[in-house]
């Protein structure tokens, strides 16, 4: 698990560190140093290399510049551009010691361009402008320069090397929003922990791929992180792995009332879903025609009532059905009456456009929107919000609509986010762009629902909130579907975002500074598109490289 924490639990658990005397810069700065030193290592030679420091009035500003002392002594030739009047003065002076040169570009009629006519001569820019002490969107000048840069390196997206310290300057360090310019990093180089930024959409799309730091920050062990991302070594700690003792009743039954006389593909997709992702048995109830298609597709399927411990509910049901949305009221009712888990799909969310027809949900109720359907929800509910405001600052959105409804809310998107009305955010970036496609999202449905009817009795029994158990289940949900898609498209498993894939030794043209090597090109790895019905046949190829 990658674990973040806001930028004031870091300072926290610095300041002891810090009175004590710890040189937490100096680690900070060498480890730096070190990153950057790999990159150009991985690119061909360190020794001549040129390197930009873009350096701001803060700490973030002097970790650069005593990372600049290390890089001269490893043969770089390293630039420093001050873009506020008044940076670090003992890094500066280091700096200054060890041969950096030192431009004060605010000195210059246009500081922009002073720093874009230095940059086009370096390989590596490392960008230190501003860190956990950001208050809002870079203000200028660092904003213009950082635009300029930002400008710049979209006409040459694979160079120079962008090296972000601790967090690529002008994000949302704490929510991970985008609100004026910020230069895209390769690589991240954070301090102590991760930050919430960095794993958040849309700023985690900035940081490329994120080294932490270690700086023996051991106060935020004892915290729960704001944000967290699961990796594959977590999902061996969830899945849910029958024992010799098992039987199908306590392996779990999923109630799945999905799928309509308009719509009956999602309740097959869904029991796909589920099914691949093993449980005790699928229990589907529903109209005759989708109803008939899920026994024709999966005999397996039961389509009486009976005993359930978890429902998926929604799927493939339009909101002017309104014969089916009171189906869907009657088993939401009947789920919360008995304390049982449920996911609230499609045409189920809108039965919770009013609130004074059901009691506040339970975190286990877990609703999986998209932005258009998470937009329309709060909408409802006295929060007027637009998609494009969902989309902006989708982690915020999720929390809110978890503190409406009380629910958990998983939230669709390129980057998958998890929140309930309190704990850590979970952010998943694990699927492919190909996954948006139609019926994904009941394949994702049916995954949870599976998943959650085999923590049914446990969730039923325990606290109304879970104990944080429902949200940790939608991200690994979130990730072995991801994991799928990206087997289905025939992409590796791992989605490892900002990884270049440099592969030649050819100096780049018109940039004379520039002694590293450029991709030779060749196609990127793209993937090639799927169906929904793909990403659940997946299922077992993605879980056999989690559960092996
Ligand atoms: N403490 C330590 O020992 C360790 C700290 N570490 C490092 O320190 C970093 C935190 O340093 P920090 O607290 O000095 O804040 P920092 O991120 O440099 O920003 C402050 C500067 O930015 C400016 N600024 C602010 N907002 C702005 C805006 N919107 N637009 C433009 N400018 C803006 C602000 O100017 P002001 O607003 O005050 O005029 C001020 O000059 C942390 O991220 C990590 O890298 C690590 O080495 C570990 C050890
Ligand atoms: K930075």
């Amino acid at each position: 698990m990658i674990r973040a924490h806001h930028a004031a639990a870091v300072r926290a658990a610095e300041e002891p560190l810090l009175a004590a005397g710890e040189p937490l810069m100096a680690s900070a700065a060498f480890a730096l140093a070190t990153h950057v030193v790999a990159e150009l290592r991985a690119r061909g030679r360190v020794a001549g290399s040129v390197v930009l420091l873009v350096v701001g009035g803060g700490n973030n500003g002097g970790d650069a510049l005593f990372a600049g002392t290390h890089l001269v002594r490893r043969g770089c030739q390293v630039h420093a551009a001050l873009v506020s009047g008044d940076v670090h003065p003992q890094g500066l002076a280091a700096a200054r010691a060890a041969g950096v040169v030192v431009h004060r570009v605010l000195d210059d009629a246009d500081p922009a361009a002073a720093v874009l006519a230095l940059a086009r001569r370096c390989g590596v820019w490392v960008d230190a402008v501003t860190g956990i002490g950001a208050r809002g969107p870079l203000r200028d000048p660092a904003a213009a320069v950082v635009a300029a840069l930002a400008q710049e390196r979209a006409g040459w997206p694979q160079e120079p090397v962008v090296v972000a310290v601790d967090v690529p300057s002008g994000i949302g360090v704490d929510d991970g929003t985008v609100e004026g310019p910020v230069l895209p990093a390769d690589v991240t180089v954070t301090m102590g922990t991760a930050k919430p930024g960095l794993l958040l959409p849309p700023a985690s799309g900035l940081a490329g791929r994120v080294e932490v730091v270690e700086l023996g920050l051991d106060a935020l062990a004892a915290e729960p992180p704001a944000a967290c991302s699961l990796t594959a070594a977590d999902v061996a700690d969830l899945w849910p792995v029958p024992g010799p003792d098992d039987h199908k009743y306590t392996r779990g039954v999923l109630g799945l009332a999905a799928g309509s006389q308009a719509y009956p593909g999602a309740a097959a997709l869904a029991a796909a879903g589920a099914l691949r992702t093993g449980l005790g048995m699928v229990r589907y109830l529903g109209p005759e025609v989708p109803a008939a298609l899920v026994r024709t597709r999966h005999p397996e399927v039961v389509t009486v009532p009976g005993r359930v411990q978890a429902w998926v509910l929604g799927s493939g049901v339009g909101p002017e059905d309104a014969a089916r949305t009171h189906e869907l009221y009657e088993h939401l009712r009947a789920a919360l009456d008995a304390r049982q888990p449920v996911v609230l799909d499609a045409g189920a969310l809108t039965l919770l456009h009013e609130d004074d027809h059901l009691p506040d949900l339970p975190a286990t109720a877990v609703l999986t929107p998209h932005a258009g359907e998470l937009a329309a929800l709060l909408t409802a509910r006295g929060e007027e919000t637009g998609r494009e405001e969902v989309t902006a600052a989708p982690a915020r959105h999720a929390r809110l609509a978890a503190e409406i409804t009380g629910a958990t809310v998983l939230l669709k998107g390129p980057t998958t986010v998890v929140a309930a009305p309190d704990g850590p955010l979970y952010a998943q970036h694990d699927a492919t762009p190909w996954l948006a496609t139609a019926g994904a999202g009941d394949v994702l449905a049916g995954v949870l629902g599976a998943l959650l009817a085999a923590y049914g009795d446990l969730l039923a029994a325990g606290t109304a909130d879970g104990g944080g158990l429902p949200a940790s289940i939608a991200a690994v949900a979130a990730l072995v579907d991801g994991r799928a898609a990206r087997l289905a498209a025939g992409l590796p498993p791992e989605a490892r975002a900002g990884v270049p894939s440099w592969t030649g030794v050819r100096g780049r043209s018109g940039a004379p500074g520039w002694t590293g090597p450029v991709p030779a090109g060749g196609p990127a790895l793209t993937g090639v598109p799927i169906a929904a019905g793909d990403v659940a046949a997946a299922l077992p190829a993605a879980l056999r490289t989690v559960l092996a």
